[in-house]
């Protein structure tokens, strides 16, 4: 249980990647400044988070169940909460989708929906009544670059992130009046289960419905490169770990937190041209004319990016 003083942190998604390793990070804060409720959908799946958690298992960190696309599970979660009062709630679950738009079902797209979106809702409808009547609290959101910037054959992915986008930008402005934050967290490539799940999934599926040229694209073309960009750009979940707890910290949080500078560029040049085209001929630029160069230029870019990006994002050091 939370000691008096402690702020109540609320986390979804904490069996791996980036809700396991912020779950571990806060609950092992030195001046024991927080209360973690680290949750998951099934807590079969605790073992990781436990190990990681060590001494702080039981003290500042405590396991609940929680489903985000069942709204049964959500109520009965808050409800466990001691006076269901949440201080910080860290919407982190969510799952991927990447392929030719063909050969993707209604269903696997709803169901990205689900969690990324309506999950996220179905929290925020839930904790932010107590927020607002107690004027305090803040509500982050683990969104991604892909919310701000689409990227090629991950259509439905980036649009449920797009979404998740706007309802923030709507609902900060409300909040504010109560007191309430809103801060979302912008993360680029991440070196999680996310990553290990697209790549198993890809080199499974048969992509039924997609024509051969699509299917090349997406298998010869766009996953090579997506490949040298995680390896070259990806950050590690206890950078964004750091990032989250930074905003947390700060006494005056930003809206929009990226985490990595070297999308800064890529997020200017949409905002740069507001007819979208330049955006997407760098795209199609980068993707089909540079496809071969890509790790170079990552790594390029990666030296040369200048200090006055780095500025522009919330640093994981
Ligand atoms: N990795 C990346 O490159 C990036 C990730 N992100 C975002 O970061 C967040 C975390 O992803 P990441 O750590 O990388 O990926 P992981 O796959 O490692 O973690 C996702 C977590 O979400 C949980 N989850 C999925 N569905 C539900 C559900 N219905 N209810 C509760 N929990 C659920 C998973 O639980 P279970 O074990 O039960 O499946 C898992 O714990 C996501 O929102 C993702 O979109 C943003 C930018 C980049
Ligand atoms: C930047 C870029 C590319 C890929 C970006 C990727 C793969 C980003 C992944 C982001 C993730 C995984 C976000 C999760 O939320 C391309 C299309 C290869 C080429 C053009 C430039």
């Amino acid at each position: 249980m939370a000691q008096p003083g402690q702020k109540v942190i609320l986390i979804t998604g904490c069996s791996s990647g980036i809700g396991l390793r912020m779950a571990v990070l806060l609950a092992k804060d030195e001046q024991k400044r927080y209360h973690v409720i680290a949750t998951m959908r099934d807590l079969k799946r605790k073992d990781k988070l436990v190990e990681a958690a060590g001494d702080a298992y039981g003290k500042t960190l405590s396991l609940l169940t929680l489903d985000v696309c069942n709204e049964e599970s959500v109520k009965q979660c808050i409800d466990n909460v001691k006076d269901r009062h949440i201080d910080v709630l860290i919407n982190n679950a969510g799952i991927g989708l990447v392929g030719p738009l063909e050969s993707i079902s209604m269903d696997e797209m709803k169901k990205v929906f689900e969690t990324n979106f309506f999950g996220v809702i179905r929290m925020i409808k839930e904790v932010m009544p107590d927020m607002k009547r107690r004027r305090g609290g803040h509500i982050i959101v683990i969104s991604s670059v892909m919310g701000l910037q689409g990227v090629v054959f991950n259509d439905v992915y980036a649009a449920s992130k797009f979404a998740m986008e706007g309802f923030c930008e709507c609902l900060a402005v409300q909040l504010l009046k109560f007191n309430v934050i809103l801060s979302m967290i912008e993360p680029g490539p991440v070196h999680t289960e996310f990553e290990m799940k697209m790549i198993q999934d890809v080199s499974q599926k048969e992509y039924p419905g997609a024509d051969p040229d699509t299917v090349h694209y997406f298998k010869n073309v766009y996953l090579p490169s997506s490949v040298d960009i995680f390896e070259a750009l990806g950050q590690t979940p206890d950078d964004i770990a750091r990032c989250t707890k930074k905003v947390i910290e700060a006494s005056n949080p930003r809206f929009r937190n990226l985490t990595n500078p070297l999308y800064t560029p890529i997020v200017a040049m949409k905002y740069a041209d507001e007819t979208g085209g330049l955006s997407v001929k760098a795209f199609y630029h980068m993707l089909f004319n540079m496809g071969g160069l890509m790790h170079v230029s990552m790594t390029a870019m990666k030296y040369l990016t200048c200090g006055c990006l780095r500025s522009r994002t919330v640093s994981p050091n």
